[in-house]
């Protein structure tokens, strides 16, 4: 892990400091996605089985969720129900109550514009089991898209050795009202998501996390011709730390190393303006990672990992914002005063007692974020994600008689004398109207 002093480093030595692993954007993944992805659009269900079983060892299958769930509730202790329900209410709250309005307004008396919210017709759930089982991330969607009000949910999730769901995302899909799920995941089940294959049906929007395969497949799937939308850039977990000589070095250790536990490509960064915290937490991060179960995992993303000392809490913000992190934590004494400087980050966990892993599960907001850089441009899974809006106009003929000659007037400097004739020919229909 490497410690680096933001004051001394030039531009270029800048960029290396914030790069992402070279792992994530491998050019012999992306070739391997090319071809999953255009076998499973040009041959279907036979090419998505003969994948699933090359890399996965078994084909898809669709699982009833009610059947699986029936089952899963007597595995799960009261204490772990309890908790899925205090997630699933507390999700369903923050999106709920984030559902937009409805908008109307007149421009110009009598010339009224809408904006009606309606929700995406069918909409791809991608839930990452690989390595673990992400049932929160189930309910990170499929609680905003019910709340939507999305019709056609499609849930996917990697295949268990014994065809079985895990217990915990059946009783996650329950609780969101899902009756299905297939079991596929990776590149392959994204490019059936994104075209259909057997009865995976072809989605309009592709939602969700994933690995470096997923992540891929679903930007390469909304690149081509006919392929569905997709989200957001949501790869391996990335957590940035502001933390200054306050923050406790075992807590600020215990957050970096909640997300280096999610995959050898998730990337945690350290930002601090005390240089002993800093040498603190390089000496705690291997020693508190070796007691992890997933401590291979963890050690293998601490390569990836960064402490940078910076010499204000104003430069630790422009560093975040040039980084633009999935989760920036401010272990800081006052973060409501950094707050207005910070513009580039998925979510933020203001204060000590903020933990990441309270977003992860159950503050409400979705844990699903933009990682490599899109939080420049992209916010989180919210409400909006399972939404579009459409606008509606209508014009008395009070306004008609104000619009229609500065429409045309508008056309014409165009050179579109249709356009023109469109906005008259109402004028002319509705003056014979008024003279008949
Ligand atoms: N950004 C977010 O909002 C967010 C949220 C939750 C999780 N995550 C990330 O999701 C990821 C979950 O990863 P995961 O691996 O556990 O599960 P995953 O479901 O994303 O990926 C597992 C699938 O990847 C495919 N795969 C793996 N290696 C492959 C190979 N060599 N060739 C072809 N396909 C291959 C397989 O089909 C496998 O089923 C982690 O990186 C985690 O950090 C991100
Ligand atoms: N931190 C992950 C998003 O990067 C979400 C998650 C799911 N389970 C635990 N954590
Ligand atoms: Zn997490």
């Amino acid at each position: 892990m490497k410690t680096l002093t933001w004051s001394e480093l030039d531009d270029n030595a800048r960029d290396a400091a914030l790069a992402r692993p070279a792992a994530r954007a491998d050019a012999a993944l992306r070739e391997g996605v090319r071809t999953i992805i255009e076998d499973v659009r040009d041959s279907g269900w036979d090419a998505l089985c003969a994948h699933a079983e090359r890399i996965d060892g078994t084909p898809p299958k669709r699982i009833a969720v009610a059947l699986a769930a029936e089952d899963a509730r007597r595995r799960l202790t009261t204490e772990q129900m309890r908790a899925m329900q205090l997630a699933r209410a507390n999700i369903a709250r923050f999106h709920d109550a984030a559902r937009p309005a409805d908008l109307s307004i007149e421009t110009l008396p009598g010339l009224t514009v809408r904006k009606l919210w309606r929700p995406i017709d069918s909409v791809g759930i991608y839930v990452p089991g690989g390595t673990a089982p992400l049932f929160s991330t189930l309910m990170m969607l499929a609680i905003p898209a019910k709340a939507a009000g999305v019709p056609n949910i499609a849930v996917v999730t990697p295949p268990r050795p014994d065809g079985t769901l895990d217990p915990a995302i059946a009783v996650a899909a329950e609780l969101a009202g899902i009756d299905a799920i297939w079991s596929v995941g990776g590149a392959q089940a994204i490019a059936a998501l994104a075209f259909g294959a057997g009865d995976i049906p072809r989605c309009a929007k592709i939602c969700g996390p994933g690995n470096a395969w997923v992540a891929e497949a679903k930007t390469q799937v909304a690149a081509m011709a006919g392929g569905p939308a997709i989200d957001l850039p949501a790869g391996p977990s990335e957590l940035m730390v502001i933390a200054d000589g306050d923050a406790s070095p075992e807590i600020v250790a215990a957050d970096l190393l909640g997300q280096a536990e999610h995959d050898a490509s998730a990337q945690v960064v350290l930002v601090t303006t005390d240089a002993t915290l800093a040498k603190r937490v390089a000496a705690l991060l291997p020693e508190l990672a070796a007691s992890l179960p997933r401590r291979d995992i963890a050690l293998a993303s601490l390569d990836n990992a960064r402490i940078i000392i910076a010499d204000s809490l104003a430069i630790a913000a422009d560093i975040a914002n040039l980084y633009a992190p999935e989760h920036l934590s401010l272990a800081i004494s006052d973060p409501d005063a950094l707050l207005p400087a910070i513009r580039n980050a998925g979510a933020v966990f203001a204060g000590a007692l903020a933990a990441e892993t309270f977003g992860d599960y159950l503050a409400g907001s979705s844990h699903v974020l933009p990682t490599d850089g899109g939080a420049r441009a992209w916010g989180g899974v919210t409400v909006h994600t399972f939404l579009k809006a459409m606008t509606v106009q209508s014009v008395t003929p009070a306004a008609l008689r104000k619009i229609a000659a500065p429409a045309a007037t508008l056309a014409r400097i165009e050179g579109l004398e249709a356009h023109a004739r469109a906005a008259e020919a109402r004028l002319v229909t509705q003056n014979a109207g008024a003279t008949a």
